[in-house]
């Protein structure tokens, strides 16, 4: 298998030139990533952090001021380095006229994409997309859920290696952002490498194998989510049917172990309110 990085950027500093009498603002400072073939990558940080930038500069869209970046070993700056890579921006544009189906053929088309292949391609990418139903239907009267599935479908059309997803489940309700994130892990079965910004940390602790988390223009933190997230001092022990004797049985043993040791506390384990949220909603109704 190629060891070549999907993404790498190398001491990426971008500064926006001032305008109107304002001072040039440097918008990121010495930023450095690699995004491994194959994984899902997620680049967090609050609003202003520099992911957006980051990420136009990866893509080719704004050029770097300093430092270096690359898509498969092909610098940003080649048009190459985007044959193989879908782009899924914050608040993706379709013409409202167009039905599903003829976006995603309008989409292939400027991909240089015709005839037979791109018909079952479209057609199948609506299908992954759970759009099948609604692909007659003119993209005027798609929900947000819909329209963010129809940008991912129409990244997808060309059968990218890279998909770089902006915010893919902004605005996206709690059932349609369920199944974004559903989709992210079935690109990622596919082969396909993610690069996704987003800043609800909960769904991209949910969906990420790697991140790097951006505050001021800076890289701040990077690493796999695992290692990040771990409390290394800390041992998590989940008990099923524990009866209050044995639980005060292990509280006896930690006491008499002495030390540094302690039994920190000791309950029901939460689960999410959006996991919750998507229980109850999808219960049947009661008659
Ligand atoms: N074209 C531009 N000219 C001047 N400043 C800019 C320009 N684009 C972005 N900035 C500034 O650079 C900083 C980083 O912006 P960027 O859009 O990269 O952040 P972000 O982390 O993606 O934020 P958000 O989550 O709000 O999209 C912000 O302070 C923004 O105002």
């Amino acid at each position: 298998m190629s060891t070549t990085p999907a993404v790498s950027v190398k001491n990426l500093t971008k500064i926006f030139k001032g305008s109107l009498g304002k001072g040039a603002f440097r918008a990121v400072h010495d930023v450095s990533l690699t995004v491994e073939a194959g994984e899902v990558y997620g680049l967090i940080g609050p609003n202003g952090s520099g992911k957006s930038t980051t990420m136009k500069v990866i893509l080719g869209l704004l050029k770097a001021t300093a430092g270096e970046t690359s898509i498969f070993g092909i610098p940003s700056t080649e048009v190459a380095s985007r044959h193989s890579v879908g782009f899924l921006p914050e608040n993706p544009y379709f013409y409202k006229h167009l039905n599903g189906r003829e976006t995603l053929l309008f989409y292939g088309r400027l991909c240089g994409m015709s005839g037979a292949a791109l018909k079952s391609r479209a057609d199948e990418m609506l299908a992954l997309t759970g759009l099948e139903d609604a692909a007659t239907r003119r993209v005027g009267g798609y929900s947000k859920g819909m329209l963010q599935r129809l940008g991912l479908a129409q990244a997808l059309i060309h059968e990218p290696r890279l998909l770089v997803l902006d915010e893919p489940t902004a605005g996206v309700d709690p059932a349609g952002s369920r199944i974004i994130r559903d989709l992210i892990i079935e690109f990622r079965a596919r082969g396909i490498t993610v690069l996704v910004t987003s800043h609800l940390l909960e769904q991209m602790q949910e969906v990420c194998d790697r991140v790097g988390i951006m505050a001021h223009g800076r890289m701040v933190r990077e690493g796999r989510l695992e290692d990040l997230i771990a409390v290394e001092n800390q041992t998590e022990m989940v008990l099923e049917n524990a009866s209050p004797a044995l639980l005060a049985k292990i509280d006896a043993l930690v006491k008499a172990e002495g030390g540094d040791t302690r039994l920190l506390r000791s309950g029901h384990p939460r689960t999410t309110l959006e996991r919750l949220f998507l229980e109850a909603t999808n219960e049947p109704k009661k008659p």
